[in-house]
Protein backbone atom coordinates (compact mmCIF):
# COMPACT_ATOMS: atom_id res chain seq x y z
CA UNK A 1 0.00 0.00 0.00
CA UNK A 2 1.23 3.08 -1.06
CA UNK A 3 2.98 5.77 2.03
CA UNK A 4 1.45 8.59 0.63
CA UNK A 5 -2.51 6.76 0.64
CA UNK A 6 -1.30 5.48 4.41
CA UNK A 7 -0.54 9.41 5.48
CA UNK A 8 -3.57 10.59 3.72
CA UNK A 9 -5.28 8.26 5.88
CA UNK A 10 -3.85 9.25 9.10
CA UNK A 11 -4.55 13.23 8.21
CA UNK A 12 -8.40 12.58 7.21
CA UNK A 13 -8.53 10.79 10.66
CA UNK A 14 -7.32 13.12 12.63
CA UNK A 15 -9.33 16.08 10.78
CA UNK A 16 -12.32 13.75 11.93
CA UNK A 17 -11.42 13.80 15.24
CA UNK A 18 -10.97 17.58 15.69
CA UNK A 19 -14.41 18.11 13.50
CA UNK A 20 -16.24 15.20 16.21
CA UNK A 21 -14.37 17.20 18.68
CA UNK A 22 -16.42 20.31 18.01
CA UNK A 23 -18.97 18.89 17.07
CA UNK A 24 -19.47 16.55 19.89
CA UNK A 25 -20.29 13.72 18.01
CA UNK A 26 -18.96 10.22 16.06
CA UNK A 27 -17.44 11.49 12.58
CA UNK A 28 -17.41 8.52 9.77
CA UNK A 29 -14.13 8.64 7.71
CA UNK A 30 -14.69 6.64 4.53
CA UNK A 31 -11.26 5.47 2.96
CA UNK A 32 -11.13 4.00 -0.73
CA UNK A 33 -8.04 2.53 -2.09
CA UNK A 34 -7.23 0.46 -5.70
CA UNK A 35 -5.94 -2.64 -4.68
CA UNK A 36 -4.47 -5.97 -5.94
CA UNK A 37 -7.17 -8.17 -7.16
CA UNK A 38 -7.70 -10.83 -5.04
CA UNK A 39 -10.96 -13.34 -6.12
CA UNK A 40 -13.26 -12.02 -3.56
CA UNK A 41 -14.40 -15.51 -2.00
CA UNK A 42 -10.76 -15.57 -0.61
CA UNK A 43 -11.79 -12.34 0.60
CA UNK A 44 -15.10 -13.68 2.39
CA UNK A 45 -12.84 -16.90 3.55
CA UNK A 46 -10.49 -14.59 4.66
CA UNK A 47 -12.86 -12.33 6.84
CA UNK A 48 -14.12 -15.52 8.60
CA UNK A 49 -12.43 -15.10 11.77
CA UNK A 50 -12.26 -11.43 11.79
CA UNK A 51 -15.64 -10.64 11.13
CA UNK A 52 -17.57 -14.15 11.23
CA UNK A 53 -21.54 -13.97 11.56
CA UNK A 54 -20.84 -10.23 10.08
CA UNK A 55 -20.37 -10.69 6.06
CA UNK A 56 -22.14 -10.01 3.38
CA UNK A 57 -21.41 -11.20 -0.13
CA UNK A 58 -23.02 -9.84 -3.86
CA UNK A 59 -22.57 -10.59 -7.16
CA UNK A 60 -24.72 -9.14 -10.09
CA UNK A 61 -25.93 -11.02 -12.73
CA UNK A 62 -24.21 -9.40 -15.45
CA UNK A 63 -21.02 -10.42 -13.61
CA UNK A 64 -20.03 -6.89 -13.28
CA UNK A 65 -19.79 -5.87 -9.85
CA UNK A 66 -19.19 -8.25 -6.79
CA UNK A 67 -18.87 -6.89 -2.87
CA UNK A 68 -17.59 -8.28 -0.12
CA UNK A 69 -18.65 -6.49 2.99
CA UNK A 70 -16.95 -7.59 6.23
CA UNK A 71 -18.02 -6.29 9.96
CA UNK A 72 -20.41 -3.93 11.01
CA UNK A 73 -19.45 -0.25 11.16
CA UNK A 74 -23.32 0.41 11.63
CA UNK A 75 -26.29 -1.21 11.72
CA UNK A 76 -29.68 -0.24 10.79
CA UNK A 77 -32.32 -2.81 12.38
CA UNK A 78 -35.82 -2.08 11.44
CA UNK A 79 -39.31 -4.01 12.53
CA UNK A 80 -42.31 -2.81 10.71
CA UNK A 81 -44.13 -1.09 8.06
CA UNK A 82 -42.13 1.92 8.15
CA UNK A 83 -38.69 0.20 7.19
CA UNK A 84 -38.22 1.57 4.02
CA UNK A 85 -38.35 4.85 4.75
CA UNK A 86 -37.16 4.11 7.88
CA UNK A 87 -33.69 2.59 6.48
CA UNK A 88 -33.64 5.23 4.17
CA UNK A 89 -33.92 8.40 6.52
CA UNK A 90 -31.27 6.82 8.59
CA UNK A 91 -28.96 6.21 6.08
CA UNK A 92 -29.75 9.62 4.18
CA UNK A 93 -29.15 11.41 7.92
CA UNK A 94 -25.83 9.54 8.23
CA UNK A 95 -24.14 10.74 5.33
CA UNK A 96 -25.92 14.05 6.03
CA UNK A 97 -24.49 14.94 9.42
CA UNK A 98 -21.57 11.85 10.23
CA UNK A 99 -19.79 11.52 6.91
CA UNK A 100 -16.71 13.43 6.80
CA UNK A 101 -16.53 15.71 3.28
CA UNK A 102 -15.91 12.50 1.20
CA UNK A 103 -14.08 14.12 -1.62
CA UNK A 104 -12.87 10.61 -3.77
CA UNK A 105 -14.25 10.21 -6.94
CA UNK A 106 -17.46 8.98 -7.19
CA UNK A 107 -17.13 4.93 -8.61
CA UNK A 108 -20.57 3.22 -8.71
CA UNK A 109 -19.97 -0.39 -6.19
CA UNK A 110 -17.44 1.28 -3.93
CA UNK A 111 -17.42 3.86 -0.93
CA UNK A 112 -19.70 4.06 1.55
CA UNK A 113 -22.70 2.27 1.23
CA UNK A 114 -25.13 -0.43 3.26
CA UNK A 115 -26.18 -3.41 2.31
CA UNK A 116 -28.96 -6.15 3.75
CA UNK A 117 -32.41 -7.12 2.97
CA UNK A 118 -35.81 -7.16 4.09
CA UNK A 119 -38.12 -9.63 4.79
CA UNK A 120 -41.40 -10.97 3.27
CA UNK A 121 -43.98 -9.44 5.03
CA UNK A 122 -44.28 -7.65 8.12
CA UNK A 123 -47.29 -9.11 9.52
CA UNK A 124 -46.55 -12.83 9.34
CA UNK A 125 -45.98 -14.64 12.50
CA UNK A 126 -42.21 -15.16 13.27
CA UNK A 127 -40.65 -18.70 14.15
CA UNK A 128 -37.26 -18.99 15.62
CA UNK A 129 -36.24 -20.03 12.12
CA UNK A 130 -35.35 -16.30 11.43
CA UNK A 131 -34.19 -14.77 14.66
CA UNK A 132 -31.69 -12.42 13.88
CA UNK A 133 -33.12 -11.57 10.56
CA UNK A 134 -34.57 -8.15 11.30
CA UNK A 135 -37.62 -6.91 8.98
CA UNK A 136 -35.23 -4.54 7.09
CA UNK A 137 -31.23 -5.13 8.40
CA UNK A 138 -28.54 -3.36 6.37
CA UNK A 139 -24.97 -2.86 7.35
CA UNK A 140 -22.59 -0.14 6.45
CA UNK A 141 -19.29 -2.77 6.39
CA UNK A 142 -16.30 -1.96 8.36
CA UNK A 143 -14.32 -3.34 5.14
CA UNK A 144 -16.26 -3.15 1.78
CA UNK A 145 -14.12 -5.12 -1.07
CA UNK A 146 -15.91 -4.09 -4.87
CA UNK A 147 -14.91 -5.85 -7.42
CA UNK A 148 -16.03 -3.70 -10.59
CA UNK A 149 -14.99 -4.40 -14.53
CA UNK A 150 -11.86 -6.20 -13.21
CA UNK A 151 -10.63 -3.72 -10.53
CA UNK A 152 -10.18 -4.22 -7.09
CA UNK A 153 -11.10 -1.43 -4.40
CA UNK A 154 -11.20 -1.66 -0.77
CA UNK A 155 -13.07 0.69 1.01
CA UNK A 156 -13.04 1.11 5.02
CA UNK A 157 -15.65 2.73 7.06
CA UNK A 158 -14.39 4.12 10.42
CA UNK A 159 -16.30 6.24 13.13
CA UNK A 160 -13.98 8.57 14.87
CA UNK A 161 -14.65 9.37 18.49
CA UNK A 162 -13.99 13.14 19.60
CA UNK A 163 -11.24 10.93 22.09
CA UNK A 164 -10.99 8.13 19.61
CA UNK A 165 -6.96 6.58 19.66
CA UNK A 166 -5.79 7.75 15.96
CA UNK A 167 -2.90 5.63 15.63
CA UNK A 168 -4.86 2.66 17.41
CA UNK A 169 -7.71 2.93 14.76
CA UNK A 170 -5.13 3.38 11.81
CA UNK A 171 -3.25 0.54 12.88
CA UNK A 172 -6.17 -1.86 13.42
CA UNK A 173 -7.64 -1.03 10.08
CA UNK A 174 -4.08 -1.40 8.57
CA UNK A 175 -3.71 -4.67 10.29
CA UNK A 176 -7.16 -5.83 9.25
CA UNK A 177 -6.78 -4.73 5.48
CA UNK A 178 -3.53 -6.78 5.40
CA UNK A 179 -5.37 -9.76 6.73
CA UNK A 180 -8.53 -9.70 4.48
CA UNK A 181 -6.44 -9.37 1.05
CA UNK A 182 -3.86 -11.43 2.03
CA UNK A 183 -3.52 -14.52 -0.99
CA UNK A 184 -4.84 -18.01 0.66
CA UNK A 185 -7.02 -20.70 -1.53
CA UNK A 186 -10.82 -21.29 -1.16
CA UNK A 187 -11.32 -24.67 1.42
CA UNK A 188 -12.73 -27.00 -0.23
CA UNK A 189 -16.16 -28.81 -0.20
CA UNK A 190 -16.56 -31.84 2.37
CA UNK A 191 -18.30 -34.53 0.37
CA UNK A 192 -21.58 -34.00 2.88
CA UNK A 193 -24.50 -36.58 2.74
CA UNK A 194 -27.38 -35.11 3.31
CA UNK A 195 -30.83 -35.89 4.38
CA UNK A 196 -33.95 -34.23 2.94
CA UNK A 197 -36.90 -33.83 4.72
CA UNK A 198 -40.03 -32.23 2.35
CA UNK A 199 -42.30 -29.89 5.16
CA UNK A 200 -45.78 -31.28 4.41
CA UNK A 201 -45.81 -31.96 -0.13
CA UNK A 202 -49.45 -33.03 0.00
CA UNK A 203 -50.86 -30.14 2.74
CA UNK A 204 -49.11 -27.56 -0.28
CA UNK A 205 -50.47 -29.00 -2.82
CA UNK A 206 -54.25 -29.13 -1.35
CA UNK A 207 -53.17 -25.42 -0.84
CA UNK A 208 -52.74 -24.77 -4.55
CA UNK A 209 -55.96 -26.65 -5.07
CA UNK A 210 -57.93 -24.73 -2.31
CA UNK A 211 -56.13 -22.06 -3.97
CA UNK A 212 -57.11 -22.42 -7.66
CA UNK A 213 -60.48 -23.02 -6.25
CA UNK A 214 -60.61 -19.42 -4.75
CA UNK A 215 -59.26 -17.99 -7.65
CA UNK A 216 -61.73 -19.24 -9.58
CA UNK A 217 -64.62 -17.67 -7.59
CA UNK A 218 -63.42 -14.43 -6.84
CA UNK A 219 -61.42 -11.23 -7.02
CA UNK A 220 -57.96 -12.80 -6.57
CA UNK A 221 -56.13 -13.60 -9.64
CA UNK A 222 -52.62 -14.57 -8.67
CA UNK A 223 -50.69 -15.85 -5.96
CA UNK A 224 -47.79 -16.94 -4.62
CA UNK A 225 -47.31 -20.36 -2.28
CA UNK A 226 -44.23 -21.47 -1.56
CA UNK A 227 -42.59 -24.43 0.51
CA UNK A 228 -39.50 -25.31 2.56
CA UNK A 229 -37.12 -27.87 2.06
CA UNK A 230 -35.02 -29.20 4.90
CA UNK A 231 -31.21 -30.63 3.90
CA UNK A 232 -29.42 -31.70 7.06
CA UNK A 233 -25.14 -32.80 7.19
CA UNK A 234 -23.79 -34.84 10.22
CA UNK A 235 -21.22 -31.60 9.91
CA UNK A 236 -21.49 -27.73 10.00
CA UNK A 237 -22.90 -26.54 6.72
CA UNK A 238 -19.92 -24.39 4.59
CA UNK A 239 -21.53 -20.78 3.40
CA UNK A 240 -17.94 -20.59 1.01
CA UNK A 241 -18.17 -24.02 -0.83
CA UNK A 242 -22.18 -23.25 -1.44
CA UNK A 243 -21.11 -20.42 -2.84
CA UNK A 244 -18.00 -20.93 -4.58
CA UNK A 245 -20.98 -23.39 -6.27
CA UNK A 246 -23.17 -21.23 -6.93
CA UNK A 247 -21.23 -18.78 -8.52
CA UNK A 248 -19.47 -21.56 -10.98
CA UNK A 249 -22.91 -23.37 -11.52
CA UNK A 250 -25.64 -20.30 -11.88
CA UNK A 251 -24.05 -17.47 -14.37
CA UNK A 252 -26.44 -14.90 -14.89
CA UNK A 253 -27.56 -14.83 -11.64
CA UNK A 254 -27.21 -12.54 -8.10
CA UNK A 255 -25.30 -14.90 -6.19
CA UNK A 256 -25.67 -13.35 -2.28
CA UNK A 257 -24.95 -14.10 0.92
CA UNK A 258 -25.67 -12.49 3.88
CA UNK A 259 -24.46 -13.97 8.02
CA UNK A 260 -26.47 -12.87 11.06
CA UNK A 261 -24.61 -14.46 13.79
CA UNK A 262 -23.90 -18.33 13.29
CA UNK A 263 -27.06 -18.17 10.47
CA UNK A 264 -26.33 -17.42 6.67
CA UNK A 265 -29.07 -16.64 4.17
CA UNK A 266 -27.95 -17.22 0.83
CA UNK A 267 -28.69 -18.11 -3.22
CA UNK A 268 -28.69 -17.60 -6.70
CA UNK A 269 -31.60 -15.29 -7.91
CA UNK A 270 -32.05 -14.85 -11.27
CA UNK A 271 -34.87 -11.85 -10.44
CA UNK A 272 -33.83 -7.97 -10.80
CA UNK A 273 -36.69 -6.22 -8.37
CA UNK A 274 -34.38 -2.91 -9.39
CA UNK A 275 -31.33 -1.23 -9.92
CA UNK A 276 -30.72 2.41 -10.01
CA UNK A 277 -27.79 4.03 -12.09
CA UNK A 278 -27.13 7.03 -13.36
CA UNK A 279 -30.28 8.65 -14.43
CA UNK A 280 -31.98 5.48 -14.74
CA UNK A 281 -33.62 2.42 -13.05
CA UNK A 282 -34.50 -0.92 -14.19
CA UNK A 283 -37.02 -3.55 -13.55
CA UNK A 284 -37.37 -7.19 -14.89
CA UNK A 285 -40.86 -9.35 -14.78
CA UNK A 286 -39.61 -12.62 -14.56
CA UNK A 287 -42.83 -15.45 -14.01
CA UNK A 288 -43.73 -18.35 -15.87
CA UNK A 289 -41.45 -21.39 -15.84
CA UNK A 290 -40.25 -24.62 -17.67
CA UNK A 291 -37.92 -26.72 -17.43
CA UNK A 292 -34.56 -27.37 -19.58
CA UNK A 293 -33.83 -29.82 -21.89
CA UNK A 294 -31.48 -32.59 -22.17
CA UNK A 295 -30.61 -31.65 -26.15
CA UNK A 296 -30.61 -28.61 -27.62
CA UNK A 297 -33.69 -29.26 -30.05
CA UNK A 298 -35.48 -30.15 -27.37
CA UNK A 299 -34.65 -27.13 -24.81
CA UNK A 300 -35.50 -25.00 -27.78
CA UNK A 301 -38.88 -27.08 -28.23
CA UNK A 302 -39.40 -26.36 -24.43
CA UNK A 303 -38.64 -22.42 -24.32
CA UNK A 304 -41.25 -22.21 -27.63
CA UNK A 305 -43.81 -24.11 -25.85
CA UNK A 306 -43.46 -21.89 -23.01
CA UNK A 307 -43.71 -18.72 -25.26
CA UNK A 308 -47.15 -19.57 -26.58
CA UNK A 309 -48.44 -21.32 -22.92
CA UNK A 310 -51.27 -19.18 -21.89
CA UNK A 311 -51.44 -20.27 -18.28
CA UNK A 312 -47.55 -19.25 -17.88
CA UNK A 313 -48.42 -16.30 -20.15
CA UNK A 314 -50.61 -15.03 -18.13
CA UNK A 315 -48.51 -15.20 -14.80
CA UNK A 316 -46.17 -12.89 -16.15
CA UNK A 317 -48.97 -10.50 -17.57
CA UNK A 318 -49.30 -9.66 -14.24
CA UNK A 319 -46.20 -9.16 -12.97
CA UNK A 320 -45.68 -6.48 -16.18
CA UNK A 321 -48.78 -4.96 -15.57
CA UNK A 322 -48.26 -4.38 -12.32
CA UNK A 323 -44.81 -3.24 -12.26
CA UNK A 324 -45.79 -0.87 -15.17
CA UNK A 325 -48.70 0.59 -13.40
CA UNK A 326 -46.60 1.09 -10.24
CA UNK A 327 -43.23 2.65 -12.47
CA UNK A 328 -45.81 5.39 -13.88
CA UNK A 329 -47.26 6.27 -11.03
CA UNK A 330 -43.84 7.08 -9.42
CA UNK A 331 -41.55 7.65 -12.26
CA UNK A 332 -44.12 8.69 -15.89
CA UNK A 333 -42.85 7.14 -18.81
CA UNK A 334 -41.80 3.05 -18.93
CA UNK A 335 -40.31 1.25 -21.25
CA UNK A 336 -41.26 -2.22 -21.77
CA UNK A 337 -41.14 -4.52 -24.98
CA UNK A 338 -44.60 -6.04 -26.23
CA UNK A 339 -44.21 -9.61 -25.38
CA UNK A 340 -41.92 -11.59 -23.33
CA UNK A 341 -38.66 -13.43 -24.68
CA UNK A 342 -36.82 -16.45 -22.53
CA UNK A 343 -34.76 -16.26 -19.64
CA UNK A 344 -32.10 -19.93 -19.81
CA UNK A 345 -30.93 -20.93 -15.98
CA UNK A 346 -28.64 -23.61 -15.78
CA UNK A 347 -31.28 -25.86 -13.86
CA UNK A 348 -35.07 -23.64 -15.16
CA UNK A 349 -36.15 -21.57 -18.02
CA UNK A 350 -38.28 -18.26 -17.65
CA UNK A 351 -40.44 -15.84 -19.50
CA UNK A 352 -38.79 -12.59 -18.96
CA UNK A 353 -39.48 -9.03 -19.65
CA UNK A 354 -36.96 -6.11 -18.61
CA UNK A 355 -38.34 -2.48 -17.98
CA UNK A 356 -36.74 0.82 -18.21
CA UNK A 357 -37.41 4.18 -16.54
CA UNK A 358 -35.16 6.51 -18.40
CA UNK A 359 -35.51 9.73 -16.14
CA UNK A 360 -35.88 8.54 -12.53
CA UNK A 361 -32.69 10.42 -10.67
CA UNK A 362 -35.45 12.02 -8.63
CA UNK A 363 -36.86 8.79 -7.31
CA UNK A 364 -35.06 7.54 -4.32
CA UNK A 365 -34.26 3.88 -4.74
CA UNK A 366 -35.84 2.65 -1.15
CA UNK A 367 -39.39 4.31 -2.28
CA UNK A 368 -38.85 2.49 -5.91
CA UNK A 369 -38.62 -1.00 -3.78
CA UNK A 370 -41.49 -0.21 -1.07
CA UNK A 371 -43.42 0.38 -4.07
CA UNK A 372 -42.66 -2.90 -5.91
CA UNK A 373 -42.51 -4.97 -3.38
CA UNK A 374 -43.95 -7.75 -3.66
CA UNK A 375 -44.80 -7.89 -7.30
CA UNK A 376 -46.92 -10.27 -8.75
CA UNK A 377 -44.04 -12.79 -9.33
CA UNK A 378 -43.64 -13.36 -5.58
CA UNK A 379 -46.71 -12.05 -3.84
CA UNK A 380 -49.81 -12.07 -6.27
CA UNK A 381 -52.31 -9.85 -7.90
CA UNK A 382 -53.95 -7.55 -6.83
CA UNK A 383 -51.18 -7.04 -4.24
CA UNK A 384 -52.75 -6.52 -0.86
CA UNK A 385 -55.16 -9.49 -1.40
CA UNK A 386 -52.77 -11.98 -2.29
CA UNK A 387 -50.33 -10.60 0.53
CA UNK A 388 -53.00 -11.29 2.98
CA UNK A 389 -54.04 -14.87 1.16
CA UNK A 390 -50.56 -15.65 1.82
CA UNK A 391 -50.22 -14.64 5.33
CA UNK A 392 -53.35 -16.72 6.34
CA UNK A 393 -52.76 -20.35 4.16
CA UNK A 394 -48.78 -20.37 3.84
CA UNK A 395 -47.74 -22.67 6.87
CA UNK A 396 -44.09 -21.27 5.61
CA UNK A 397 -42.03 -18.92 7.79
CA UNK A 398 -40.93 -16.54 4.64
CA UNK A 399 -38.74 -14.74 6.30
CA UNK A 400 -36.31 -12.88 4.23
CA UNK A 401 -36.82 -15.82 1.45
CA UNK A 402 -38.61 -13.80 -2.33
CA UNK A 403 -37.99 -10.18 -0.50
CA UNK A 404 -35.75 -7.45 -1.81
CA UNK A 405 -32.26 -7.96 -0.88
CA UNK A 406 -29.25 -5.82 -2.11
CA UNK A 407 -27.27 -2.07 -1.52
CA UNK A 408 -27.65 1.41 -2.05
CA UNK A 409 -24.48 4.12 -1.66
CA UNK A 410 -24.61 7.49 -0.90
CA UNK A 411 -25.53 8.57 -4.20
CA UNK A 412 -28.82 6.60 -3.78
CA UNK A 413 -27.62 4.15 -6.56
CA UNK A 414 -27.24 0.50 -5.88
CA UNK A 415 -29.33 -2.82 -6.90
CA UNK A 416 -32.18 -4.99 -5.40
CA UNK A 417 -32.68 -8.69 -6.00
CA UNK A 418 -35.73 -10.67 -4.93
CA UNK A 419 -34.20 -13.40 -2.62
CA UNK A 420 -35.16 -16.44 -4.75
CA UNK A 421 -33.52 -19.78 -5.51
CA UNK A 422 -32.04 -19.74 -1.79
CA UNK A 423 -31.65 -21.37 1.21
CA UNK A 424 -30.76 -20.24 5.23
CA UNK A 425 -28.05 -22.38 6.72
CA UNK A 426 -28.34 -22.93 10.61
CA UNK A 427 -24.80 -24.94 11.44
CA UNK A 428 -25.61 -28.12 9.94
CA UNK A 429 -29.01 -28.04 8.25
CA UNK A 430 -30.51 -25.78 5.92
CA UNK A 431 -33.53 -24.75 4.41
CA UNK A 432 -34.65 -24.49 1.44
CA UNK A 433 -37.49 -22.21 -0.36
CA UNK A 434 -39.34 -22.34 -3.62
CA UNK A 435 -42.57 -21.09 -4.78
CA UNK A 436 -44.99 -20.76 -7.72
CA UNK A 437 -47.35 -18.26 -9.32
CA UNK A 438 -50.95 -20.11 -8.27
CA UNK A 439 -53.21 -19.15 -11.01
CA UNK A 440 -56.94 -20.01 -12.15
CA UNK A 441 -55.72 -23.33 -13.97
CA UNK A 442 -52.92 -24.16 -12.17
CA UNK A 443 -52.40 -27.82 -11.49
CA UNK A 444 -51.12 -29.39 -8.27
CA UNK A 445 -48.95 -32.05 -9.33
CA UNK A 446 -47.42 -29.52 -12.50
CA UNK A 447 -46.94 -26.88 -9.36
CA UNK A 448 -45.18 -29.33 -7.05
CA UNK A 449 -43.31 -30.20 -10.14
CA UNK A 450 -42.33 -27.07 -10.52
CA UNK A 451 -40.85 -26.45 -7.19
CA UNK A 452 -38.43 -29.42 -7.79
CA UNK A 453 -37.07 -27.62 -11.08
CA UNK A 454 -36.16 -24.39 -8.02
CA UNK A 455 -34.83 -26.36 -5.76
CA UNK A 456 -32.45 -27.81 -7.69
CA UNK A 457 -29.65 -24.30 -7.57
CA UNK A 458 -29.59 -24.61 -3.90
CA UNK A 459 -29.24 -28.51 -3.67
CA UNK A 460 -26.83 -28.92 -6.59
CA UNK A 461 -24.68 -25.76 -5.29
CA UNK A 462 -24.77 -27.71 -1.56
CA UNK A 463 -23.07 -30.51 -3.27
CA UNK A 464 -22.43 -34.12 -1.71
CA UNK A 465 -25.45 -36.57 -1.61
CA UNK A 466 -28.80 -36.42 -0.78
CA UNK A 467 -31.57 -39.50 0.51
C1 LIG B 1 -41.22 -17.91 -6.33
C2 LIG B 1 -40.23 -18.32 -7.08
O1 LIG B 1 -40.06 -17.96 -8.38
C3 LIG B 1 -40.96 -17.08 -9.02
C4 LIG B 1 -42.07 -17.83 -9.66
C5 LIG B 1 -42.04 -18.23 -10.97
C6 LIG B 1 -43.16 -19.08 -11.55
O2 LIG B 1 -44.07 -19.49 -10.82
O3 LIG B 1 -43.14 -19.37 -12.77
C7 LIG B 1 -40.98 -17.85 -11.79
C8 LIG B 1 -40.02 -17.00 -11.34
C9 LIG B 1 -40.15 -16.32 -10.04
O4 LIG B 1 -40.79 -15.11 -10.23
C10 LIG B 1 -39.16 -19.22 -6.52
O5 LIG B 1 -38.22 -19.55 -7.24
O6 LIG B 1 -39.26 -19.61 -5.34
MG1 LIG C 1 -44.95 -20.75 -12.48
Amino acid sequence: MAAVTQHDLIERLESAKYKAQLMQKEILVSHRLQVDNVDPLIVFANSNHLYKGQRSFWSDASGELTLVGIGEARKFDVDGDERFAEIREQWGSLIQTQLEDFTTPYKYGTGPMIMGGFSFDTKKFKTPLWTNYADASFVLPVHLYSFFNDQAFLTTNMFVKPDSDIHALFEKAMKARAQILKKSTIPSGLDQSFTLTEIDPEQWKESVADTTAMINKGKIEKVVLAREVIAQADDDISAIVTLSNLLEQQPNSFVFAFERGHKCFLGASPERLVQKQNSEVLSTCLAGSIKRGDFHTEDERLGEQLLNDQKNLEEHAFVVQMIRDALEEIAGTVHIPDGPTLYKGRDIQHLFTPVIVKQASNIPLMDVVERLHPTPALGGFPQAESVEMIRENEKLDRGWYSSPIGWVDLKDQGEFAVAIRSGLINENHVSLFAGCGIVADSNPESEYEETLIKLKPMLSALGGSFE
